[in-house]
């Protein structure tokens, strides 16, 4: 009872400060921020002192089944939160993508120009879907593994609704204009220091698990987690040093300065996609992939191996963001070189999740979830290539700065991520409410097509675009004069662009049936459906009745 009272007088406070750092706020951007606080802790104070069991509602209105073994409540609010931000960031993206080919779509306010809508989709996909995905997967996968119970059940839900405050705090303050303008880092100081404060609980619970486990070995898929999460708490605090202007303001400016500052913001960016977008969503592969094929991981000595090698070549790469720059020669060298070494423990992960495969690969033609794993690894395989190769000096001189790159990106992010992604949830909605099955296996395979074909049209839309781009910024005339001005790139890129809208409205269309398979399963419906043709055995194809030799002749 007086802990209570203690945590409801400390939201009051928090709540009190904020109203006060809103009516005292120098620009109106902070004030809408501390508004926000304000209003998040006294809804935190009243779910305190109400007294009313929230958990057992949401359970009920979720038709939850009894508490297990395990601590799930967090890990299905993770999962919805993951479908809802997926929804909004493909969203977001997709508008971006039609701004770039309709530019009237800026629609002339300032909160929804292109430049406040772009950090608005890359953070909601990359944090908001992304980050809930790798949250909840990892509280499932370190209980499941561990044989242990969440460590600081109560943290573990400050995780999930703390980070949530973080997401709607960085979305809004894009529309308003707050940024560090430091890409992937775009939150300002308060923000990041949320930020900090959630990360610390999220590793607690997590070593924590670990810590208490039954289950002497540590899997390995906890090993990618548990190096996610502590790169990310470094790069994090080291990439946001900032000086604010004042304590009741937005405006910061960063702890370095020019290349200083260069080279931090890409230590920060590449290993965010290197630990964030990569090592994260391995510790994804090396459980659900084993699972979902009922196979053991091909290789646990390769997974060690490649997990080591990965880590350690990651961290220098950066510099590949930053060739022909001011940075010195040796530095962007040096980026270059670890990058290509880098393809080799990619690699090594995509075949160990690839061979696991090995005796279950009847299962890619009868089970739509295995053939989303097979398609994200072989998109982490070919987005893994392709950065290799575009880290080489000579082939980034023609591919930096286009629509190259952005290609490459969303082959990483759409295959691989988005993919692995979706494979996961639909792993786990029926195991975490308990249903027979999936309301709908052959809407798994709509959503299959329909995000492997839109992501086509992506890549080869942005590959087309990016290399004609590079080549007609480097066209010279026999004058010496450049034979294009800029803006006749951007007029050749329009019939381009139009290409990747439509694709990404294939891979937003199946995430919709996604979002309604997810939500029937959870209310306990089964679609009734014909199985998946492959998986019914059709005698008369299999053996037909009668052989093709002893058809009469014409
Ligand atoms: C419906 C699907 C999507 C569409 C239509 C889309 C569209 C776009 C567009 C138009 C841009 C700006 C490109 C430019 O400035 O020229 C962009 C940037 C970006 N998107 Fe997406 N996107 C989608 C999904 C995703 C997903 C799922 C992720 C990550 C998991 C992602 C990550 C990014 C990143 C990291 C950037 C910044 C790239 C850079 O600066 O090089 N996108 N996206
Ligand atoms: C061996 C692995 C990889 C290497 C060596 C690599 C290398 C590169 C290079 C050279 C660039 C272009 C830099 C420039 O010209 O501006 C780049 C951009 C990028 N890559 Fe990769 N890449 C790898 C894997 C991936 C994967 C798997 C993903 C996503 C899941 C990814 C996401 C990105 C993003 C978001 C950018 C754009 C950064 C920006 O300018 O905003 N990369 N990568
Ligand atoms: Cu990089």
């Amino acid at each position: 009872m007086i802990q209570l009272t203690m945590r409801a007088g400390i939201y009051l406070a928090v709540a009190a400060l904020a109203f006060l750092a809103a009516g005292l706020a120098v620009d109106f951007g902070f004030s809408v921020h501390m508004a926000i606080v304000c209003i998040a802790a006294l809804i935190a104070c009243w779910v305190t002192i109400s007294g009313a069991d929230y958990g057992a509602i949401a359970r009920g209105i979720l038709r939850t089944p009894d508490a297990g073994r395990y601590d799930d409540d967090p890990i299905r609010w993770g999962v919805i939160a993951t479908v809802f931000w997926g929804m909004a960031g493909f969203l977001a993206g997709l508008f971006i993508a039609l701004q770039l080919a309709f530019p009237v779509l800026n629609l002339g306010i300032e909160y929804t120009t292109f430049g406040r809508l772009r950090p608005l989709h890359t953070s909601a996909v990359i944090f908001a879907f992304g980050g809930n995905a790798l949250i909840a997967t990892s509280f499932y996968v370190v209980q499941r593994t561990c044989r242990a119970r969440l460590a600081f059940p109560g943290l573990a839900r400050f995780v999930f609704w703390g980070y949530q405050l973080f997401i709607v705090l960085a979305a809004t303050g894009y529309m308003l204009g707050i940024t560090e303008a430091r890409e992937y880092a775009e939150p300002e100081w308060y923000v990041d220091l949320w930020l900090t404060i959630v990360w610390v609980a999220y590793a607690a619970v997590f070593i924590g698990t670990i810590l208490k486990r039954s289950e002497p070995h540590i899997y390995v898929a906890n090993w990618f987690y548990l190096s996610f999460i502590i790169t990310i708490a470094m790069l994090h605090i080291v990439n946001n040093l900032a000086v604010p202007v004042s304590w009741v303001g937005s405006k910061s400016y960063s702890a370095f300065a020019g290349v200083q500052d260069a080279l931090t913001q890409w230590w920060y960016g590449h290993n965010a996609v290197g630990f964030f977008l990569t090592a994260g969503f391995l510790a994804m592969m090396y459980y659900f992939v084993p699972k979902q094929a009922e196979r053991p991981v091909y290789s646990y000595r390769l997974s060690i191996i490649h997990f080591w090698s990965l880590i350690f070549l990651y961290i220098w790469a950066g510099p590949h963001h930053l060739l022909f720059t001011a940075l010195p020669d040796w530095a962007q060298t040096l980026g270059m070189v670890f990058s290509i070494m880098l393809w080799m423990p990619s690699w090594g992960g995509m075949i160990n999740g690839l061979m696991t495969l090995n005796g279950a690969w009847d299962k890619v033609r009868t089970d739509p979830i295995i053939r989303m794993m097979v398609m994200a690894l072989a998109f982490y395989g070919m987005s893994t290539f392709e950065g290799p190769m575009l880290s080489v000096k000579s082939v980034n001189s023609l591919s930096h700065y286009t629509d190259w790159t952005i290609g490459h990106v969303h082959s990483g992010a759409l295959g691989w991520n988005g993919m692995i992604t979706f494979a996961a949830i639909y792993y786990l909605t029926p195991r975490l409410w308990a249903r027979q099955r999936l309301y709908s296996l052959r809407m798994v395979n709509w959503h299959f097509w329909l995000a492997t074909v839109g992501i086509v049209f992506y890549a080869s839309a942005m590959w087309v675009a990016g290399i004609m781009q590079g080549l007609m910024w480097r066209e010279y005339g026999a004058d010496g004069y450049l034979v294009y001005a800029f803006s006749d790139t951007v007029k050749a890129m329009h019939p381009l662009y139009l290409i990747r809208a439509f694709g990404g409205l294939l891979y937003l269309s199946g995430a919709v049936i996604m979002t309604i398979n997810v939500w029937r399963t959870i209310l306990g419906h089964l679609r009734d459906e014909a199985p998946m043709r492959e998986t019914r055995p059709d005698p008369e194809r299999d053996h037909p009745a009668t052989p093709f030799h002893a058809l009469p002749a014409e």
